[in-house]
């Protein structure tokens, strides 16, 4: 095996010839920073005004004192902020360019491995590459200014960052950086990239936008570094927090079906989608072999934050795996391109608008039209009635034979289970079904009038059974009235255009508790409902063929989903989502929580007793303050792992707390998915029920949009499902039975004679 070898210190790259390659595990791989590739000698090399060993104030600074800093503005010379500009330019395309022979040289994924699969969920577009890379130069240049004017002046990095804060140095000589004027377009329809939804600022919502923030963020530098425990050590390691605190103890949910489960994760999957940094030739290895242990730092591209996995470990130790390949998130320059620390990119629309059935951008969407009759493409199949997704690229998939299915949807994490692609099958099946009604209504209506208007009632019907279904019983009904999210009985009137409808980075770390509801397994039932069969999700990953293995396995896969419980809301995690995610073809897989504690701290989420005080809780000063809180036993627990209650990451403080009745949540989780609730139907133009908008429903239309049900979405795009019980996020019961389909006042029908118009009327 030959490997270029690429030395840092000393920017040498040797060929080195590795026959037998013995390793010895490196502690600090563990514990990066993500500024690894910022070195004294190199900086000192390319920007010479701003190393430190030249830390004349006068370089950098107009003279005036430090108290003074902080009440004045423009004291950061301009030269001082070019050069840093710069510099940051050059090394983070040094870094890129060296991640890049990296990869060239050897150092890339396993074909088979878990950590492979788990980079196909999210693929940059050629917009979102060019954002992450100006994203990075903005973010050196911030790091080289912070490393000179602490080193120079004796501050420490936070008083750096106020100061950085109150300069709000914005860089417009970027050509990215150049505002660019959206067009705000007064079209009745949404855009497929979310922009233009608000007239005030076009880009609010968008493909691409920053996460929001609503804490101040605990990266350890202030900017990017990893965060660190209060004391400068390491926080306690993701996947020891993991096997320690969510140990597999399967308690079914006595109210809640599998499919209460699936929807939320549909839900997710519209809201937001964070990806991982990649290199030119694909997907970034961060560990030896298939996790045989952590790479040298000298082979480790400088995006890796590889989760290390102790000697003892209970599962993995009978692998000899010693690390889980982890890779950091994209960034993107903020709105204003200013100066700061990193934001992470959302990939797809922050609105609940049907992205994951028709795509994020532009082109994805045209890509899944049919192009007539105003359908999305989709498959026949011998014997069935309705169609299947389409399939595409069979390499993002898992397949046993050649003939299976590999989708393609408006969401790439589609095959992910064959659950997730029900979901986006039976939505498929109902835009085509809308379409064909509407195109039988308004006979001149063209295939883009039909697309348009089919897609704006599914977007309807989906945030309908999100608002009236789903969230009062996931989250309980009194809290969400509280907070203004339930939608009023016909229309409401309180869309808010100062209110921006960004997801909130938070809400990923509190909905990701929610992997907890996940069953280990999924079953099969037939019509007369004696379910039978049971398939293990890790042997399903990427392996969507269940759902067209026969004329009836859609139909039994989703009686089956119907019935069977989800877990309970508990801290308790399956293990086929612990040990054997993306398993595969191998023995073992990643593990999904401990991803979750470490992507908290990648995107730098304040600790949970910070979200506590955001929430209108009191700050915790001992681990015994979480008392009202968080049960005993697990006070203990955390007290065990964690230094000091200051450290305690957001995820885990989160999943920990008892939930509030009605709730599937905890008090502090709850707040904070109810803020992110309230913007997405607040922030969003429009959303279904906004009345007084020339884009609004009539009376007649929206009355109809809210009798949708998940029932009813299935009993009209199933083949063979005759019965299902009205409530179907809910087990069945003596007060939520089965009814027939055809009772249509059990399970309420969405009648669109409502949108038949003049035949005069081709186009609005
Ligand atoms: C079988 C079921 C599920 C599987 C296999 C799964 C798998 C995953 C994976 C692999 C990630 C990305 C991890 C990372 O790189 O950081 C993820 C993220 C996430 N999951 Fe799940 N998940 C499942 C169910 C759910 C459910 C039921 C919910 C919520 C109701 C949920 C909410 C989330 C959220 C909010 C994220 C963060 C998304 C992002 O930032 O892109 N997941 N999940
Ligand atoms: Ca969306």
């Amino acid at each position: 095996m030959e490997v270029i070898f690429v030395f840092r210190g000393s920017r040498n790259v040797l060929v080195l010839s590795v026959l037998f390659y013995f390793f010895v595990s490196s502690v600090s791989g563990c514990f990066n920073t993500g500024w690894e590739f910022l070195f004294e000698d190199l900086i000192s090399d390319v920007c010479p005004m701003l190393a430190s060993a030249t830390s004349l104030v006068k370089d950098i600074l107009t003279p005036i004192s430090l108290e003074s800093l902080k009440e004045d503005r423009g004291v950061i010379k301009k030269e001082m902020v070019a050069e840093s500009l710069r510099c940051g330019r050059e090394l983070s395309r040094a870094a890129n360019k060296r991640g890049n022979q990296l990869a060239r040289s050897g150092v890339c994924l396993d074909p088979s491995s878990p950590a492979l699969f788990h980079f196909f969920s999210a693929k940059l577009s050629k917009e979102a590459k060019k954002a992450a890379e100006v994203s990075h130069e903005l973010l050196t240049a911030t790091k080289l200014l912070q490393l000179k004017i602490c080193s120079s002046l004796d501050i420490s990095p936070n008083t750096f960052m106020s100061i950085l804060e109150d300069e709000d140095i914005k860089v417009t000589d970027l050509a990215y950086c150049k505002p660019v004027k959206i067009p705000f377009t007064k079209s009745k329809y949404r855009s497929f990239d979310g922009t233009s939804n608000n007239m005030k600022h076009p880009g609010w919502g968008r493909t691409g936008a920053p996460f929001s923030r609503i804490a101040t963020p605990r990266y350890s530098d202030g900017i990017y570094a990893m965060p660190v425990a209060k004391s400068g050590r390491p926080l306690p390691n993701a996947r020891l927090l993991s096997t320690e605190l969510f140990a597999d103890r399967p308690i079914p949910s006595r109210t809640l079906t599998y499919m209460n489960m699936q929807w939320g994760q549909f839900v997710t999957h519209d809201l937001l989608s964070q990806a991982m940094e990649v290199t030119d030739e694909g997907g970034i290895q961060c560990c030896f072999g298939n996790g045989q242990d952590i790479l040298p730092s000298e082979w480790q591209n400088d995006k890796c934050i590889p989760i290390c996995v102790p000697e003892d470990d209970p599962f993995y130790r009978h692998y000899g795996v010693r690390c889980i390949n982890f890779v950091r998130s994209v960034t993107t320059p903020r709105d204003d391109c200013s100066l700061g620390y990193a934001e992470q990119m959302n990939t797809v629309t922050s609105f609940l608008d049907g992205s994951a059935i028709y795509g994020s951008d532009p082109m994805l969407a045209s890509k899944l039209r049919e192009k007539s009759g105003g359908r999305l493409k989709e498959r026949t199949k011998f014997g069935c009635k309705r169609g299947f997704l389409p399939t595409a690229d069979a390499k993002t998939c898992d397949l046993r034979n050649a003939s299976d299915p590999c989708y393609i949807a408006g969401d790439r994490r589609v095959n992910q289970t064959p659950t997730l692609a029900v979901i986006h099958t039976l939505l498929l099946r109902e835009h085509n079904r809308v379409a064909e009604v509407l195109s039988s209504l308004n006979p001149l209506w063209t295939d883009e009038k039909i697309y348009q208007e089919a897609r704006r009632i599914v977007i309807a019907e989906i945030q309908h059974i999100t608002y009236q279904e789903w969230l009062p019983l996931n989250f309980g009904e009194n809290y969400l009235r509280y907070y203004r999210i339930t939608p009023s009985t016909l229309y409401s009137r309180d869309y808010n255009p100062d209110v921006n409808p960004a997801v909130v980075g938070a809400f990923a770390a509190a909905f990701r508790s929610l992997h907890s509801v996940v069953p280990d397994s999924f079953v099969t039932c037939p019509a007369t409902y004696q379910c039978a069969y049971m398939y293990k999700l890790s042997d399903y990953y990427f392996n969507p063929a269940l759902v067209e293995s026969s004329v009836e396995s859609l139909d039994d896969i989703i009686r089956g989903i119907v019935t069977q419980s989800a877990a309970e809301a508990d801290p308790h995690c399956t293990r086929e989502i612990t040990n054997l995610l993306f398993k595969l073809d191998n023995k073992w897989g990643m593990d999904l929580i401990a991803m979750d504690i470490q992507r908290g701290r990648d995107h730098g989420l304040a600790s949970y007793n910070d979200y506590r005080e955001t929430c209108g809780l009191k700050r915790a000063h001992s681990f015994q303050d979480l008392s009202g809180e968080i049960p005993q036993d697990r006070i203990n627990a955390l007290s065990q792992i964690y230094e000091c209650v200051d450290d305690i990451d957001l995820f885990v403080g989160g999943t920990m707390e008892k939930t509030v009745q009605g709730s599937i949540l905890g008090k502090t989780f709850q707040c904070i998915v109810a803020e992110q609730f309230y913007r997405t139907r607040i922030g969003d133009r429009f959303f279904y029920d906004h009345g007084e908008m020339p884009h609004s429903f009539t009376p007649d239309q929206l009355k109809e949009i809210k009798k949708a049900s998940m029932a009813r979405l299935i009993c009209d795009n199933t083949d063979g499902i005759k019965y299902i019980q009205r409530k179907a996020f809910e087990m069945e019961s003596a007060h939520n039975p089965k009814y027939n389909c055809y009772d249509y006042d059990a399970i309420p029908f969405v009648d669109l004679t409502a949108w038949k118009r003049p035949i005069l009327e081709l186009y609005d």
